[in-house]
Order: structure tokens, then sequence, then C-alpha cells
């Protein structure tokens, strides 16, 4: 049985209290980046990799060079040695020329990394979310918010490179970056610090490298706070970027309603609710500016202590002659590199806490992708022969579980025209999609002819982006069918005035009447010639003449079609020979008579 859903609303806030343990999202996080690396692309992924992760050696490589001739040159002044000027000139540029290299470099691949990442990313996220109709199920019970945004967006995001935004591998390659410099300065401060010496009980104690401890000390504290006051940034922006979602989407329904809002004199109101949805985006970004301060005020002192902490520490062993000013200087440099790198985590943790959000996002998306509920509807492939479609015992439920409509056994023979009535809500539509396959709630079997084409038509066709040929020949190709068909069919459903306008690009969906609509669904009907159409009140916008245009049409140019339609009109029952009418939540089938001998 389908559990109850939650509301939209209610999911939301629980995706804001995490409900996954903190494991199930590290194995989730974790698949989304090494996933990449066993995909068809490894190759590329392996050599882009290694190539960063060999820059980050460079790096560290590069900084040490820097940190000797500082040493040389600051040695230099204090002997007042202009010779060495020069040469040491020239060792500037050539480290210079090296790094601006590497940084290239390692833009360029970082660069495509990230667009082959995400390119493979999306696609794989396309495939799971449009597979088994998944998409259609997460909306239908409103699983999570905005999955499109989370496939555009937060993805983007979790891939991008350097330049568009940080992203996840560029923050762990950097961390790990940190780490090989870091260690890398912690060995020059064990050649020039003085050693720590204290006394305890009596006992004199020597500790090595005084600079260093005090570099590392530092840096550990420095990243406990951080953690500490960022742990409000990282929430706020999860919020944050649930409500931009909420907005940017609700701009979009009014962007497909304008009409039906102008027309309800409704502008007004839906510029309250939009007013209403920014500003809870503005609101919550004042949490976001506020604890972001906190973050950025932490950063700025830590920066800034490193530069003098080390030279209080060291001076007094300057001036008792025990290192020259060169050491000083490269034994500063040292220290507030050392305290940089290894407190790279107090740097990148806004990045770092945004990153966090945005595979939470992600995670939610594939609990909503991988968790489908239980399918209570069967649907099987296969019928005896003569028959297009049988029902075992089917009853179709809410997605909370209460009781919708009771068909039972039921079996449409070939060539036989069903009537589906019943009263508004009685869950006419949802048969149709169960038929389809298309709604899991409830209990029973549906089984198809499996050798028979069959065609659904819904009372508002959708018609894809693109030409007027692509909506009428629409699943297939264009190119499949010849203009010419296409333009015979437009006369025959009575859109002849369109038969120029094929290969016009435009949006068809808005432009044409839903009576027009509804025609080129006719068009579409004719092009196809399914052995078995459902139609789900296929012609409720279109006038008598048109209606029996739409009948006659069908019956005459695919008589042996079977058809199933939902009807409202009793007028159009005379197209029908048998009905299957739903009352009190049961339906009944029964056959009809046809007085005039019609059908
Ligand atoms: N995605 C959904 N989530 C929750 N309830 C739904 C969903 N889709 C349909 N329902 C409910 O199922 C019931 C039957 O809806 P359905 O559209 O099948 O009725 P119908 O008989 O086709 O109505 P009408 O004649 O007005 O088109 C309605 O009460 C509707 O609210």
């Amino acid at each position: 049985m389908p559990q109850p859903t939650q509301s939209g609303e209610v999911r939301r806030e629980t995706g804001l209290a995490p409900p996954q343990d903190a494991t199930a999202r590290w194995r989730d996080a974790w698949r989304l980046v090494s996933g990449y690396c066993r995909s068809p692309d490894w190759k590329f992924a392996w050599f882009a990799l290694i190539t960063l992760l060999f820059f980050q050696f460079g790096t560290a490589f590069i900084l040490l060079r820097t940190n000797q001739w500082q040493r040389q040159f600051f040695d230099a002044i204090e002997q007042r040695d202009q010779a060495q000027l020069v040469p040491l000139m020239i060792v500037f540029l050539a480290i210079m020329a090296m790094q601006v290299a590497m940084i290239l470099t390692e833009n360029l691949i970082d660069g495509l990394l990230s667009i082959r990442w995400r390119t493979y990313l999306t696609r794989d996220y396309l495939d799971r979310w449009m597979r088994r109709n998944r998409y259609a199920e997460i909306e239908r019970l409103r699983i999570i918010d905005n999955p499109d945004q989370r496939i555009a967006d937060d993805l983007n995001n979790i891939t991008a490179a350097v330049g568009m935004s940080v992203g996840v591998l560029h923050i762990a390659l950097r961390l790990l970056g940190s780490i090989v410099s870091g260690v890398t300065f912690a060995m020059i401060l064990l050649e020039t610090a003085p050693p720590i010496e204290f006394s305890l009980g009596g006992n004199a104690f020597s500790i090595p490298g005084s600079t260093v401890w005090y570099a590392v000390a530092y840096a550990l504290i420095g990243s406990y706070l951080t953690a500490k006051i960022g742990q409000p940034f990282v929430r706020a922006m999860m919020r944050q970027q649930h409500r931009e979602a909420d907005f940017r989407s609700g701009l979009i329904h009014v962007r497909r309603n304008a009409a039906q809002i102008g027309l309800a004199g409704a502008v007004a109101t839906e510029r309250q609710a939009m007013e209403r949805s920014f500003d809870a985006a503005r609101l919550n970004f004042r949490s976001v500016i506020y604890s972001s301060l906190g973050l950025t005020g932490a950063s700025s002192i830590y920066d800034r202590m490193g530069t003098v902490l080390p030279l209080f520490i060291m001076v007094p062993t300057y001036f008792a002659g025990g290192m020259s000013f060169g050491q000083l200087m490269a034994g500063r440099d040292a220290f507030a590199q050392l305290g940089m790198q290894l407190g790279y985590f107090v740097k990148s943790y806004q990045l770092i806490g945004q990153q966090v959000s945005y595979f939470n996002r992600i995670k939610g998306l594939d609990d909503a992708l991988d968790e489908a509920g239980p399918v209570g509807i069967a649907v099987g492939a296969g019928t005896a022969p003569g028959i297009v479609l049988t029902t075992q015992g089917l009853a179709l439920r809410r997605p909370h579980g209460e009781p919708m409509v009771t068909i039972g056994d039921w079996s449409v023979r070939t060539g036989e025209r069903w009537a589906l009535r019943g009263p508004s809500g009685a869950g006419k539509s949802t048969l149709v999609r169960a038929l389809a396959g298309l709604w899991p709630d409830g209990h029973g079997s549906v089984a198809l002819a499996n050798d028979r084409r069959v065609m659904f038509v819904p009372q508002r066709l959708y018609l894809p982006l693109g030409t007027l040929k692509a909506a009428v020949c629409f699943p297939d190709r264009p190119e499949e069918h010849d203009d010419g068909v296409v333009q015979a069919l437009l006369r025959r459903v009575r859109l002849g005035n369109l038969t120029d306008q094929i290969h016009a690009v435009r949006l068809w969906q808005e432009e044409l009447s839903p009576g027009e609509q509804q025609r080129i669904a006719l068009a579409r009907i004719l092009l196809h010639r399914p052995d078995v159409l459902v139609l789900d009140e296929a012609t409720s916008a279109l006038d008598a003449d048109n209606t029996r245009n739409f009948y006659d049409s069908v019956a005459g140019e695919i008589p042996g079609a079977t058809i199933i339609s939902v009807i409202h009109d009793e007028t159009l029952l005379k197209h029908h020979t048998h009905s299957l009418t739903i009352v009190d939540g049961q339906a009944q089938a029964a056959a009809i008579e046809q007085p005039t001998g019609h059908g």
C-alpha cells in the first residue's frame, strides 16, 4: 500500500534537516565524484587528475624556490651586496615564468575536466530522471522541489572549474596541495627554528623547530574556530538555495499561465505571491550575509596575524645573533605559508559549506530517483487472441491510499469502441494513466496486447518545442514523414491555413487554441494509424462539426482501430459500441444499443 505522501513544503523542510545519516551522504558524495573515473571517459579523467595532482607538487616546489630566493635576497640586502641583485632578478623572472605557465595549464585542464565531468553527470541524471517515467512520478507525488534546478545548477556548481566558481575537485586538490606545501614549509622551519626549551619537574625539555609547532597550533585553533563560526553559514546557504529555487519556479509558473492570470484579474494577487516568495529569499539572504561576516572576519584576522606572529616569535633569536636577516624573513614567509596551507580549511570553509549544500540537494534527488515506491498495479504485455486489453481485479487508489475506483475484470476486444463515463473526479483520467502504466497506486493488473500499436491522446496535447511539422509527427522525428503528407493531414483536420507554416519554429503550444491543438492530435492519429487509440476527452474543445469530423475521420481512415475514450458529452455515445460507467466508485460495463445502426 502506498505510504501517505508529505506535501512538497514539508518535504522541503525535512530536506533542510537532512534525514540521512552522515555515512550515507558521504557514500553518495563519493559515488558522485568517483563514478566519472570509471565512466567511458575514464582515460581523460585519470589523465587530468594525475596532471592536476602533479601540479600540486609543482606549486609546492615553486613556493619552496620563492622562499629560498627571499632568503638570498634579504641576506644580500643585509650585506649590501649589489652584485647579487641582477642574478637574483633573473632567477625571480624564471620562477615567475614557470609559475604563470603552470597556472595557465592547470586552468585549461581544470576547465576541460569540469565540462566533461558535468556532461557525464548531467547525462546520467537525465537518464535516471526520465527512466520509467520517474520524473512524472516525482512531480505527481511532489517528492522533492525543483529537480530541474538540481540537475542544471547544483551539478554545475559541484563540477565547476576555477574562475567560474569553485567546484569540489578544485577544493580537494587545493587541500591536497596545501598538505604537500605545508610539509615542505614545515621542513624549512625545522631547519631554521630554534627549539622550544622549558623545564618541568626539575627536568629540562627541548622540542626542536618551535616555529613549526606554533604554526601548526595556530592553524588547528584557527580551523576549529572557523568550523564553529561557519555552521550557521552552511545552513543559511542551504535554505537560500531552496528559496531561490522556489522563487524561480514561481516565476516560470506565472510566465506559463500569463493569459489565465490576466483573465482571472489576478495579476495583483500573483504579484504579491511573487513578492512573498522573493521576500523569503531576501530575508534569508540576511542570515547568509551575517553568518558570512563572521567567517570573513575570522579569515582576515587569521591572515593578518599569520604575517606578524612569527616575527615576534623569531625576532629575539635574530637580536641574539642566532639567525641572519634573510633567515628571519624566510622564516616569517615559511610560517605564513605553513599557516596558510594548513589553514586552507579556514579559507575554504565557505566554499566547502556551499558544496555540502549542493551535495545534500543532489542526495535528495538521488533518493527521489532511486527509492521508487511500491508498484501496486502490475502492468504486463500480452493478451489472449482477439483481446486488446484486459484488467484483472483492478482497483485504483489515491497516492495517500484512499480508494478511488474499482474496475475489476474488464476486457476490450479488437475493434470495440468503449466510452468511459462518470462524474468529474471519478477517476477516468486516472484509469487511462493506469492503462499506460503511469499510475502505480492500487492493486490488480493491466495487460495490453503486445503486437498492437497503442496511442494515448490526452485532453491537453503535448506539442514539442520546434516546428509545426514536428508537432504533428511527434513522437516520430519530422524527417521521417513527407511535407506533402503532413500538409494534406492539416487540410483534412481543417487547419489548411497552417500548411505553409509547417517549418516555422514557434511556441505552438502557446499559440494554437485548445481546439486547434485537438485537431493537431487528430492529424497525429491519422499519421500514425494506431491499432488501439485511448482518448481522454480528446474532443472537449471542439465544436459539434469538428467533433463529428474527428470521430468520422478516425472511423473512416482507421476502421479496425480499437478505441477507448473518456467522454462527458452523451451525444458522443453514438460513436461507441460499449460503455464503462463509473458510479459510486464502481465501474459497470455495458453494450450500447445503436438504434440507427451507427457504429
Ligand atoms: N497526482 C495526483 N495526486 C493526488 N491526487 C490526484 C492526482 N491525480 C489525480 N488525483 C485525484 O484523483 C481523482 C480522480 O482524478 P481524475 O483526473 O482521474 O478524474 P476524472 O474522472 O478524469 O475527472 P474529470 O472528469 O473532471 O476530468 C481526483 O480526485 C484527483 O484529485
